[in-house]
């Protein structure tokens, strides 16, 4: 008899996780936990992020991008370590909504970006919920033993640094909240970068090699550069005139009558999960090839100085932002 398409929480996990879980230590998503061996010369990596249906994602976005935005945000917070992911646990607590098409759908989301970044799935938890669905996903990767980047570590004359564009994120919201007049083609572009950020993993490696310091840009990213500052105990310099925008972003950006303003928003905004990082000028050389050759863009914000907290120039001028990025409650 073919089974039947029930969105039960055993049918859930052996139709849909188990072929995610890796062969050997997920031990089949058939036990109490997950073993994995140590990798010797090498120190382990975890993270977590949650995404929660209302406040991380809409209640119309599909859940085969919920899903790789949940695994992206984490594989981002690691890649701004310098760390290699390579596993992870997921919790589900599925909606009223999520029934067997909807997590069917997660699971093929899961399916194609572990392919795409090399991972699988450990273990987890499942459980329905009559409230909002919610998600959350421990992220683990390797990097050499003592080498993760920190916060902490930039120093005075440092660059600072920032991967790839900003505002993607903050504008794909209200894009797909149909709150933007472009042409459909940008509209589609920002929101598919607001439901499915791309976290840059690629770069991490880089990173590790060359920063002082490093976080990856959930928040905003003037709020992400001064937990850099704060945690480096050291003062951060942000040109908002230099700020990396796409050709969408440029597009909305040149319709605004208030630039100054207009840039705030995009710097402060989050869900970017671009890699803001410091580096000694004599790597800026080695850091702009190495970008150019995995076809990233690099951009020079600004500049680490004696002081305290984030200083953001607009025009040559120090100015003050109402908010520096997004926080919860
Ligand atoms: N509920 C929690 N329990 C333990 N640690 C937490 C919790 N929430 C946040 N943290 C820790 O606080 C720090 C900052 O968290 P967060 O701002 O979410 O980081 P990120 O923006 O990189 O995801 C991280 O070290 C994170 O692990
Ligand atoms: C529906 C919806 N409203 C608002 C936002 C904006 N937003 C919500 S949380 C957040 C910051 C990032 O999330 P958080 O849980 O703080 O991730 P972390 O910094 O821990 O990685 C942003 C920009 C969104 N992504 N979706
Ligand atoms: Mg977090
Ligand atoms: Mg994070
Ligand atoms: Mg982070």
């Amino acid at each position: 008899m073919p089974a039947l398409d029930v969105a039960g929480e055993f049918e859930t996990i052996d139709r849909l996780l188990k072929p995610l879980a890796h062969p050997e230590w997920g031990r089949g998503l058939a036990d109490d936990v997950a073993v994995l061996p140590s990798r010797p010369g090498y120190d382990l990596v975890l993270t977590k992020d949650m995404l929660v249906e209302g406040v991380h994602f809409l209640p119309e976005d599909p859940m085969d991008t919920v899903a790789r935005k949940l695994l992206r945000v984490n594989l981002s917070d690691l890649a701004a370590k310098g760390a290699e992911p390579f596993g992870y646990l997921l919790a589900c607590a599925w909606s009223e909504r999520c029934g067997w098409p909807e997590r069917k759908a997660f699971a093929a989301g899961l399916a194609q970006d572990q392919v795409q970044f090399s991972v699988l799935l450990l273990g987890g938890d499942t459980v329905k919920t009559s409230g909002p669905a919610s998600f959350s996903l421990t992220g683990l990767g390797w990097v050499p033993k003592d080498r993760a980047i920190s916060r902490a570590g930039a120093q005075v004359g440092d660059l600072v640094f920032v991967t790839g564009q900003i505002g993607d994120g903050r504008l794909g919201l209200r894009a797909a909240r149909g709150e933007l007049s472009l042409e459909p083609e940008r509209i589609e572009a920002l929101a598919a970068h607001y439901r499915m950020p791309m976290p840059r993993v690629d770069f991490a490696d880089v990173v590790r090699d060359f920063a002082s310091a490093s976080v990856d840009v959930s928040d905003g990213l003037a709020a992400d550069l001064t937990h850099i500052a704060t945690a480096s105990g050291v003062g951060l310099t942000m040109n908002l005139n230099v700020l990396p925008l796409s050709t969408a972003a440029q597009a909305w950006f040149a319709d605004r009558v208030d630039p100054q303003l207009s840039l705030e928003e995009l710097a402060t905004g989050g869900d970017d999960y671009e890699i803001a990082f410091t580096a000694h000028p004599r790597h800026e050389e080695a850091l702009r090839h190495l970008a150019e050759s995995r076809f990233l863009r690099l951009t020079r914000i600004g500049e680490v100085t004696a002081g305290t907290g984030l200083t953001v120039l607009y025009d040559d001028q120090p100015i003050q932002l109402a908010r520096t990025g997004w926080t919860h409650g």
